[in-house]
């Protein structure tokens, strides 16, 4: 793995972005692989400003997102969906069939299923953009899920509902389940991009800096992967040794 510090969160967005920005000027019919939650935000504004600023087109991008709640309509205020759309996709050129995300209101096995197939039908994803989670979920795949899981139906953990409901009126109203990315298929991807900022989260990169993999720490199944590069803000760092490599 490698590691990119910088200063904050805003930091972190303008060095994702430039990333992004390269795999998507440089590849033909990219697939990216996008996520969710407050983390990627000032990524996802790098790229509209860049956008609006340099017309970088998304016509040949394909994308697929992490995850997404079930018994949440797509149109519902706090969907993944309307995230995705509020954030990014209403802000660039990106085509509207090529943009997918489970669906959390279909048959849940077959969409599973369907989810997995669509991603290999367009060749993978040659970029995925991962948060990680106060306990390690990458995706929505919590503490215990098997590293070589496809797509399918999780049982959210009380700490990871509990942090989302800062996104909800009321704790009541967070979902249960959600339908999510495997872990391998995550690994699946051709690069990885993990990001990581703030206090709240230094626990998590100290543990994955650790480089001990272990089903219990989901993200750890990440050192599996030949090319990860994480980008961590100075909070986030707090609880790791200053002389942290640059590799690891
Ligand atoms: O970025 P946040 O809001 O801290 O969430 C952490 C992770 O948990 C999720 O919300 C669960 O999918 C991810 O989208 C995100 O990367």
């Amino acid at each position: 793995m490698k590691l990119i510090q910088v200063e904050d969160y805003q930091d972190m967005g303008k060095k994702a972005a430039e990333i992004i920005l390269d795999r998507v000027r440089n590849t033909e019919n990219i697939v990216l692989g996008l996520a969710t939650g407050g983390t990627p935000i000032s990524t996802y504004e790098n790229i509209v400003q860049d956008h609006q600023t340099n017309g970088t087109s998304y016509q040949h991008v394909t994308s697929f997102n992490l995850d997404e709640y079930i018994g949440v309509r797509p149109d519902h205020p706090n969907s993944y969906h309307t995230f995705m759309y509020k954030h990014l996709f209403h802000h660039i050129n990106i085509p509207q069939e090529k943009i997918f995300l489970p669906n959390g209101m279909a048959e849940q096995q077959q969409e599973c299923r369907d989810y997995e197939q669509r991603i290999r039908e367009h060749g993978g994803i040659d970029l995925q953009v991962l948060g990680i989670g106060e306990n390690g979920h990458i995706g929505f795949n919590e503490p215990g899920t098997a590293f070589d899981s496809t797509t399918h139906v999780v049982d959210l953990a009380e700490s990871t509902r509990q942090a989302n409901a800062r996104f909800f009126e009321s704790m009541e109203d967070v979902p249960k389940q959600a339908i999510t990315m495997g872990i391998g298929s995550i690994l699946r991807s051709k690069e990885i991009l993990l990001l990581i900022a703030g206090e709240a989260k230094s626990k998590a990169l100290a543990q994955l800096l650790d480089k001990q993999v272990d089903e219990q720490f989901p993200a750890s199944a990440l050192h599996h992967h030949a090319n990860v590069t994480v980008i961590a803000d100075k909070a986030a760092l707090q609880h790791t040794n200053v002389n942290t490599p640059l590799t690891f």
